[in-house]
C-alpha cells in the first residue's frame, strides 16, 4: 500500500462525508449548554442533520441508542444534565454511537474538570473537540483558558493533542486560527474560517455537534472531525464576505452551511 494513503486525509475523503451526511441526515442527540441550544440545532437543520436535544436523565439513555451520535458539552453544567450524560455515555458505549465531548473551560473549574475526567472512564469519546487550553487541560497539562476562550493555540497543545487522542483511541479537534485535528497518527491542519467565529457565542458548540454528525457517517473520527470543521469554516468565510456585522455573520452562517456543496467544498478545502 503506498504509505501516504495511510498518512493523508484527501479532499475526496471529506467530499465522501458530506454526501454521506446529505443522504443519511443524521439523528444529532445534544446534551450542551443553554447559552448555544438553539443555535446549536439551526446549525445542524442547515447542514443536513436533524438535532435533538435530549438531555433529561430519564431519556438521555434511550435516545443516545437510537441517535446517530450523541454530543456531550460542558458548557453549563447542572446536576440534572451532568446525570443525563452519564447515561447518554454509557447507553452510546454500549450500543456503539459515537459521541463527542466538548469540554468547555475545562481546566478553568473544578467540577467540570472532573466530570469530563469522569465521562471516558464510562465510554472513551470518539472525539475530543476543544479550544486549545481546553484540550490541554484535557490531557491533564494546563489549568485551562480564560472563562470559555483559549489562551493557546492549537500549535502549542499538538502533542498532548495526539497523546490524548492515542489514549481514547479516537481524534481529536483543536480550533483555533489553525484547527488541528488528529487521532495520534494522522495529524491534519485546516486554516479556513473568519475571526468573526470570534464574535459569535457559540461557533465553537455548533462545530461539536456537526462533529457528531459526521461521526455518525464516518467510521474515520478523523475523516468526521475534518469535514466538520471544513464544512463549518469554509461556510464561515462565505457568511464573512457578505455579512455588515457579528449579527449578519451569524444569520448568514447557517444560510452558507446549507448551500456548500461536497464539490464545492472538495474544491476548496485545503488539508496541511
Ligand atoms: N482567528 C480565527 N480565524 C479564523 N477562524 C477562527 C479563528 N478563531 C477561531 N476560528 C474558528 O472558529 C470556530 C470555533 O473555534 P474556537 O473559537 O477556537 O472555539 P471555542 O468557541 O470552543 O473557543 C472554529 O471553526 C475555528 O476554526
Ligand atoms: C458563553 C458561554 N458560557 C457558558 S457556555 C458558553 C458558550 C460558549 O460557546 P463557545 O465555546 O462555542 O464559544
Ligand atoms: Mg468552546
Amino acid at each position: 500500500m503506498d504509505a501516504s494513503a495511510t498518512t493523508t486525509l484527501t479532499a475526496a475523503d471529506l467530499a465522501g462525508a458530506l454526501e454521506r451526511y446529505r443522504t443519511d441526515m443524521p439523528l444529532v442527540q445534544c446534551l450542551t449548554n443553554t447559552v448555544v441550544q438553539n443555535f446549536t440545532a439551526n446549525v445542524l437543520l442547515a447542514s443536513g442533520a436533524s438535532p435533538a436535544m435530549v438531555d433529561n436523565p430519564r431519556e438521555a439513555g434511550e435516545f443516545a441508542r437510537i441517535a446517530g451520535g450523541v454530543l456531550v458539552n460542558l458548557g453549563t453544567p447542572q446536576e440534572s444534565t451532568v446525570a443525563a450524560m452519564r447515561h447518554a455515555v454509557e447507553a452510546a458505549g454500549a450500543a456503539g454511537t459515537p459521541w463527542v465531548l466538548d469540554p468547555v473551560a475545562v481546566g478553568g473549574l473544578s467540577w467540570r474538570t472532573e466530570i469530563a475526567a469522569e465521562l471516558p472512564g464510562i465510554a472513551a469519546p470518539t472525539v475530543v473537540r476543544g479550544n486549545a487550553s481546553e484540550v490541554a487541560a484535557v490531557a491533564g497539562g494546563s489549568g485551562g483558558g480564560r472563562g470559555t476562550e483559549s489562551v493557546d493555540t492549537p500549535d502549542d497543545v499538538a502533542e498532548a493533542a495526539q497523546e490524548l487522542a492515542r489514549r481514547f483511541s479516537g481524534a481529536v479537534a483543536v480550533s483555533g486560527e489553525v484547527d488541528l485535528i488528529t487521532d495520534g497518527d494522522r495529524t491534519v491542519r485546516l486554516a479556513h474560517g473568519t475571526p468573526l467565529l470570534q464574535k459569535v457565542t457559540g461557533a465553537g458548540c455548533a462545530l461539536g455537534a456537526l462533529v457528531a454528525g459526521f461521526a455518525a457517517v464516518s467510521d474515520d473520527p478523523l475523516v468526521a472531525a475534518s469535514t466538520a470543521t471544513a464544512l463549518f469554516t469554509l461556510a464561515a468565510e462565505d457568511a464573512a464576505a457578505a455579512s455588515s456585522g457579528s449579527g449578519s455573520f451569524a444569520v448568514g452562517l447557517v444560510d452558507a452551511l446549507g448551500a456548500l456543496s461536497p464539490e464545492a467544498l472538495a474544491d476548496r478545502v485545503r488539508i496541511s
